[in-house]
């Protein structure tokens, strides 16, 4: 065996997950398995790399890829979005939504056209990446209707194929909708929500293991949504600034040397922070502090 063939084979025993080798949810996976403590190094050009310190090997594949992998058993875990799970039409469990990667996927058509419902598409020419979800999604109509939709597979550029003459519509991802404008394109109606997720082969023989990194990517996940807030009040003031500030649980109180005064320490969601700040001055509360969470169990 050449070293190069050395460096690019995964230990037989080792638990396989597949994640996207580059596109939308690259940098965001790569930052999720950071968190969670899933060292690895990627050589330049590899596709595989070996996990440090647990028995995981990454496998680095196209997103449109990866359910197909762990449906059928080549993976055991993987991660991509929840659009493309339901294209590939594979049977996989679905471990945890990740809160990234969220888009709609839509029926687009021309605005110019403007069409306000999908029955008016039915019949006529659609182009997607997504041929089954769309079928699926027409055959309802077709049904209805008595007209038969044709769908039509393309791997990219999508939102081009209407202004090219090659569909009256297409089913597409929209996020921002800046793509879908560009190309003179409006949502004529939305199909699915759709975000990143983790899922499993349901026969994987790595169940410890799999349990083990969906303890740590949930609490990485945790600890992204939620500050400690810190903050000293007298006993006067405690109930109302308890309030403000109840916990996940419950908060933390701590006697200080100081009197009539305790500190509070408490959860509190990321987002909400600067209005609970706002209000526990309002109430008298001194000294607030916030502090950000590296990781968490909870
Ligand atoms: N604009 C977007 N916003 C949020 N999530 C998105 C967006 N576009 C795609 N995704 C999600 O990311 C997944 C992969 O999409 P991406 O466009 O990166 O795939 P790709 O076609 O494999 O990448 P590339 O085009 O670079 O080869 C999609 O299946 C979807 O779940
Ligand atoms: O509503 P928006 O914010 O414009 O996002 C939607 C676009 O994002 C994705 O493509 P991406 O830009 O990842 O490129 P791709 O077509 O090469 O996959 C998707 O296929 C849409 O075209």
């Amino acid at each position: 065996m050449t070293v190069s063939e050395r460096q690019n084979s995964s230990p037989p025993e080792n638990l396989k997950f597949a994640i996207p080798k580059k596109g939308r949810l690259y940098d965001k996976v790569v930052e999720l398995l950071k968190g969670a403590g899933v060292e690895f190094r990627r050589k330049d050009r590899l596709d595989v790399a070996i996990c440090v310190g647990l028995p995981i090997t990454l496998v680095f594949l196209p997103a449109a890829d990866i359910a197909k992998f762990v449906g059928e058993g080549n993976v055991d875990l993987g991660i991509t979005g929840f659009d493309v799970v339901q294209e590939s039409q594979v049977q996989v469990e679905k471990i945890m939504d990740l809160g990234f990667g969220k888009c709609k996927l839509s029926v687009q058509a021309p605005l110019i056209e403007n069409y306000t419902s999908v029955e008016q598409l039915a019949g006529k020419r659609i182009v997607t990446s997504f041929p089954n979800v769309s079928k699926a999604f027409f055959k309802e109509y077709d049904q209805k209707l008595g007209v038969t939709t044709s769908v039509s597979y393309v791997s990219g550029s999508v939102e081009a194929a209407c202004g090219l003459g090659l569909a009256d519509a297409v089913v597409d991802l929209v996020e921002t909708g800046t793509t879908m404008r560009a190309a003179g394109l409006e949502v004529v109606h939305d199909i699915l929500d759709t975000q990143a997720i983790l899922i499993s082969n349901p026969n994987s023989t790595h169940k410890d293991l799999i349990s083990r990194l969906k303890r740590r990517i949930d609490g990485y996940i945790t600890a992204t949504k939620y500050v400690m807030i810190m903050y000293n009040v007298s006993n006067e003031l405690m109930e109302k600034a308890l309030v403000i500030t109840p916990g996940k649980r419950s908060p933390t109180i701590t006697n200080l040397s100081c009197g009539n005064v305790k500190a509070v320490s408490s959860l509190v969601l990321k987002k909400e922070v600067s209005e609970k700040m706002d209000a526990l001055h309002d109430v008298g509360a001194t000294d607030i502090l916030v502090l950000d969470l590296q990781n968490s169990r909870m």
